[in-house]
């Protein structure tokens, strides 16, 4: 996984501040002061408290981080010593009917969320359908699936959190990952070339072979959901703008591994430096079911306070139920307008194999116009993190090139900020440069 979350910069008057859209972090991403990225601090301080409880810390505290904390240390537990529970209101069903004009026709942008509610899904019809993700169940043959469960637990064994500095204080991930490319030669790259919130990596592995083999039917799999999503959901059956309209190639991964129910992954986005806009992510689950919520950003200066039930609002969320051996694929138009999380719960079914653990990969595809050689350097001299407007209406889905040092625990940052501009496949202006990767 990428950094689950990046520490808000301390903020030094820019030129390019008059423009400066309001952003988001995300994983191997962004936040700034939102809710969302207190919210996540407070999840990494007490990972044993749940979203809601920590959302009501926060509100009763004025929105403020280090009171809310207090609080909750104050009242981590209830009266009868047990962590407080979500009291999250969900209800189930299958949608599909019940949304489906008379046409026939898919109402993709009719959300069903509403402000403080969480819809559970769990057919892939009605995922796809409300979500722009897709979900093949039973993805690899059983015994298949199993091994490379086995294979990734025994590597999770040597898993670790992942540190960020937040303000004054060291915080951690509230699970565990490694992140895999195929070669050694690639492994050697990434330890001295790529940049993740301004620092490298420390675990880096070679792809162990079973998850490798899995990779080639997770690249025909994820590469048939994309046309059939750009047939059957895009305007005109035609890919969207700044989607790269290659075959999706996976050459790195992340692998999570959430060790019991209150393991979990605060709301991000992913990453898009090194994949480029509107990038498709393969991501496989194995062991124990966990559920994966996804909420669509809406812009701040939108208004959010209308009565308006079928719009998505920035509460409301949608729970998709992710199984053993199930292979989610997030869709071009999932990393720049939607956010997704792991979360915390109070209880699990064991896995066989797994016990109390899930394992999850996402396959990714790193793009050779991507590679920190060719993208813009800041004042500090190291490459950039590339970013979208999420919340701001002025500017919103334009990209830009920060400076990503400051999320380095001991480090500054720079004010480096620059537009980023790609043509209609997503590529760079510097494309020509580049030597692209035989395709086929
Ligand atoms: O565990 C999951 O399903 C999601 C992990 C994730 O969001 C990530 O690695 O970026
Ligand atoms: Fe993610």
């Amino acid at each position: 996984m990428d950094a689950f979350i990046s520490r808000k910069r301390r903020h030094r008057p820019t030129d390019a501040d008059a423009s400066l859209p309001s952003i988001q972090n995300n994983q191997h991403g962004d936040h700034e002061d939102t809710t969302d990225f207190k919210l996540a601090v407070l999840a990494s301080l007490h990972p044993d408290v749940t979203q809601d409880i920590l959302l009501e810390a926060l509100l009763s505290s004025d929105g403020q981080v280090d009171a809310a904390s207090e609080t909750l240390t104050g009242h981590r537990t209830t009266s009868s010593g047990h962590p407080k529970r979500a009291k999250t209101v969900g209800h189930q069903s299958t949608l599909t009917n019940l949304v489906r004009s008379a046409s026939g026709e898919l109402p993709m942008n009719k959300n069903l969320t509403k402000k403080g509610k969480t819809l559970f899904l769990y057919s892939p019809q009605d995922i796809e359908t409300h979500t722009p993700c897709s979900i093949i169940h039973n993805f690899l043959p059983a015994e298949e699936a199993n091994s490379l469960l086995a294979e990734l637990l025994d590597e999770a064994k040597t898993f670790e959190k992942e540190t960020f500095q937040l303000f004054d204080r060291t915080v951690e991930s509230p699970h565990t990952m490694s992140f895999y490319v195929d070669s050694l030669k690639e492994v050697e790259e990434q330890k001295t070339t790529y940049v993740y919130n301004g620092s490298r990596i420390k675990d880096i592995r070679q792809t162990p072979p079973k998850m490798l083999s899995a990779s080639t039917k997770v690249c025909q799999a994820v590469n048939g959901e994309v046309q059939r999503r750009i047939a059957q959901y895009y305007p005109n059956g035609e890919k969207l703008r700044h989607q790269d309209p290659k075959e999706w190639k996976p050459n790195t991964a992340f692998v999570n591994c959430y060790d019991g129910p209150q393991q979990s992954v605060g709301y991000h986005s992913d990453q898009l430096t090194y994949l480029g806009p509107r990038a498709v992510i393969g991501s496989l689950s194995l062991g124990v079911a966990r559920e994966f919520r996804v909420r669509k950003i809406v812009p701040k200066d939108t208004n959010n306070d209308s009565d308006d039930t079928s719009t998505a609002d920035s509460q409301g969320q949608i729970s998709i139920h992710l199984p053993h051996n199930s292979l989610l694929v997030m869709h071009a138009e999932m990393q720049e307008q939607w956010k997704h999380s792991i979360v915390p719960t109070t209880a699990i079914d064991p896995h066989p194999i797994a016990g109390s653990k899930r394992i999850n990969i996402t396959y990714r595809c790193y793009k050779p116009s991507f590679h920190p050689k060719f993208t813009p350097k800041c004042h500090c001299n190291i490459p950039t993190v590339l970013r979208c407007v999420q919340r701001k209406s002025e500017n919103l889905g334009r990209y830009m090139w920060m400076c990503h040092a400051g999320y380095t625990p001991g480090q500054e940052g720079c004010t480096f900020f620059e537009w980023a501009e790609f043509d209609d496949d997503g590529e760079p202006p510097w494309k020509d440069k580049v030597e692209q990767p035989e395709t086929g």
